[in-house]
């Protein structure tokens, strides 16, 4: 079995995204999701100038084969653009294996583990109040688990603040956006807002909180601390992971479960953490850290020290991708959460597949492979748009983490 033809394919229904598709000379292809968002360029130019070439004529069934070329035998490992390209190729070849045995994919990781796969969703609201009624809603969709982001009163827009209440993009504009962060006002209004979420809605849904990497290690303890109270699921990217170590300040500070991940590569970013049990749950998902391949690496890692997985799935990650998602939560035997930010309408055309949401739940399908396609007549109707992610600064206009 050889490939014959790989090509990307960029298109913008709503918001950017970089597709691979991988053709073989048995009619069969498969398709990957290379979106690295507001650098989305930069992996096509990797992928179509020194990825592609290495791919036409080899046999797609050795997928650990061609991992370990494209890793290894770039000599410059590791990065998102790389990473990214490789994570495209190698879920484009695990769909064409699943297709070519006639499984979905998650038969062939090792079959069902669970029946269904627990999501998260995203409310997000101007204030608190507006908040606390955007959880609402989500619990009315049958949400079991909800993120809550609000706007922070005397900080014109923070992080994670959406235009509608069910759609959040953060790569608004062909330069990025200029926002104001402050971390005081933070730290004294996210515990009130917990605590109304908790008062409204009891103890019953799961409520998740999205820090972005926003604070120091201690403000992160005094933070977990203070929502200790209102049993958080989960209180993500507390602070950078660049340095692994800095979780042990706030691991011993508060009992507030911590997850990180969505920015990391290669299990080598995730090693400390996890060995040390430094955090919970480890986000990386199958478009960030080399595919199926690699991803199952970093999860049995993770199962030897009871840290579950918790994968990343905004909106910039294609359907392609939430579909391999759903079959790797669906084997994986420790899985934690899934995050779910509802594609728009375009999107879902653009990509069709097979999962579904219900009550709280998504299930991926029985279609042979990950289940999901490109719809490249679809496709010519939404060009490429330039859009970058924002930059944060505080109030005097030192730059700060986004
Ligand atoms: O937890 C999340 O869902 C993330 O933090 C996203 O919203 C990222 O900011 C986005 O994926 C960047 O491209
Ligand atoms: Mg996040």
């Amino acid at each position: 079995m050889k490939i014959t033809t790989a090509r990307v394919i960029v298109c913008s229904p709503g918001r950017n995204f970089v597709t691979l598709k991988i053709e073989t000379d048995q009619g069969v292809y498969g398709i990957g999701d290379a979106t690295l968002n507001g650098r989305e360029l930069s992996v096509v130019t990797y992928l179509e100038e020194h990825v592609i070439p290495c791919l036409i004529g080899r046999d797609p069934q050795r997928i650990e084969d061609i991992w370990q070329f494209l890793y290894r035998g770039s000599y410059w490992r590791r990065g998102p653009v790389q990473m990214s390209a490789v994570s495209a190729v190698d879920t484009a070849l695990w769909d064409i294996k699943a297709k070519m045995a006639g499984m979905p994919l998650y038969q062939l990781l090792g079959g069902r583990s669970r029946e269904r796969v627990l999501v998260y969703g995203h409310a997000n609201g101007e204030t608190l109040e507006d908040t606390v009624e955007a959880v609402g809603h989500y619990i009315d969709m049958g949400y079991k688990a909800i993120r809550a982001q609000s706007g922070i009163p005397g900080i014109e827009k923070a992080y994670g603040i959406a235009r509608g209440t069910m759609h959040y993009e953060p790569a608004d504009a062909a330069l990025p956006t200029e926002t104001v962060w402050d971390t005081s006002k933070y730290l004294r209004f996210a515990p009130k807002l917990f605590e109304a979420l908790r008062k409204e809605f009891g103890d019953e849904p799961e409520l998740l909180h999205d820090v972005h990497h926003r604070l120091t290690p201690n403000e992160a303890a005094q933070l977990g601390k203070a929502l200790e109270p209102c049993r958080l699921f989960w209180m993500e990217d507390p602070t950078p992971a660049e340095n692994q170590q800095a979780f042990r300040l706030i691991r011993e500070r508060t009992t507030t479960p911590i997850a990180v991940g969505e920015i990391f590569h290669t299990i080598w970013d995730a090693k400390e953490l996890i060995e040390n049990q430094l955090v919970d749950y480890v986000r990386t998902t199958v478009l960030r850290a080399g595919g199926i391949t690699h991803l199952r690496r970093i999860a049995d890692l993770a199962s030897l020290y009871q840290v579950r997985t918790g994968s990343h799935g905004a909106t910039d990650l294609s359907p392609v991708t939430m579909g391999a998602a759903l079959h790797f939560d669906t084997w994986v035997p420790n899985f934690g959460i899934q995050e779910y930010m509802r594609h728009s309408d375009e999107t879902d055309a653009v990509f069709p597949h097979d999962y579904r949401f219900e009550k709280g739940f998504l299930l991926c399908g029985e279609t042979p492979g990950h289940g999901v396609d490109v719809d490249e007549k679809l496709v010519a109707q939404y060009p490429y748009k330039p859009a970058q992610l924002p930059v944060a600064r505080l109030e005097d206009g030192t730059i700060w983490n986004w």
